[in-house]
């Protein structure tokens, strides 16, 4: 029986490592499928994580109808038992009708990876419509970290490695490389936070930054305000 299935996590937690390693495992036993993707980081047309793998994929636009896109290939003799479908927040709901429809209807099995919730915390509509619609929502074992070491549940938005909550809900990016807490000027970058922090607006920039300044006083972060984002603590 088809399953529809929503691996769901933040930025950076091994989606995309997933959904290549699923590919692979299916294909491996004889199984035919297509990858599909949309906005990845590394270009259009691509599936690539940051383990290194990178491989082709169709590109979902808004015109993509996915419904057509296996009655094509079916009709052409090609096999098609599954669906790899990565960067799936960025899909329209009407989208994950479709694909809700090939596995009721057609029996293919899709893997849909994405984010649930962009930078504001809102849910993308490709993931509601997927969180609706799916057999399973799978979150992903591997967590990604907060700064202060807690599990990162939020996708932040930062310009400068300040953090946002105003803008365009897609904008594609990248989180900052290990090592570096700040971006190259004016490019917008991503950091995964805990809830607390996010609620406070503290990135691993702002933290250090505390943490480094030339305090006054000895810097004691129990006593610590952060301008309109309330204690830093914890
Ligand atoms: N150099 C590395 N060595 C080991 N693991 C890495 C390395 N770089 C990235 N990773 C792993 O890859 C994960 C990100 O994988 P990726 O598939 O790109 O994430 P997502 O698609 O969820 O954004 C990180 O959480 C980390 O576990
Ligand atoms: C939070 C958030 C993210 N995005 C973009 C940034 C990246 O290009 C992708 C997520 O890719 P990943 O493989 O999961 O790291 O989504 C965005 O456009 N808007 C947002 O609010």
């Amino acid at each position: 029986m088809a399953e529809l299935v929503f691996f769901s996590g933040t930025m950076d937690c091994g989606k995309s490592t997933l959904a290549l390693q699923m590919d692979y495992n299916h294909r491996a036993r004889g199984r035919g499928g297509v990858r599909f993707s949309c906005n990845d980081r590394a270009g259009d047309s691509t599936i690539s994580s940051r383990l290194g793998l990178q491989t082709d994929a169709v590109e979902v636009h808004g015109s993509t109808d996915f419904w057509d896109e296996v009655v094509i290939r079916r009709t052409s003799g090609l096999r098609v038992d599954y669906l790899i479908c990565d960067e799936a927040q960025f899909y329209a709901p009407a989208q994950v009708e479709q694909l809700a429809r090939l596995v009721d209807e057609m029996d293919v099995d899709v893997f849909a990876f994405g984010i649930t919730a962009d930078f504001r915390t809102k849910l993308f509509p490709g993931s509601q419509r997927l969180i609706e619609l799916a057999d399973r929502v799978q979150v992903l074992q591997v967590e990604a970290l907060c700064w202060c070491g807690r599990r990162a549940t939020q996708n932040a938005r930062t310009v400068n490695g300040i953090m946002v909550v105003e803008g365009e809900q897609v904008m594609v990016g990248d989180v900052a490389s290990s090592g570096s807490d700040v971006e190259p000027a004016g490019l917008v970058g991503y950091e995964t936070l805990c809830r607390r922090h996010y609620m406070r607006r503290v990135t691993a920039h702002g933290a250090n930054l505390m943490a480094g300044s030339d305090q006054t006083l000895p810097f004691d972060v129990d006593a610590c305000l952060w301008p309109g984002a309330g204690d830093i603590r914890a």
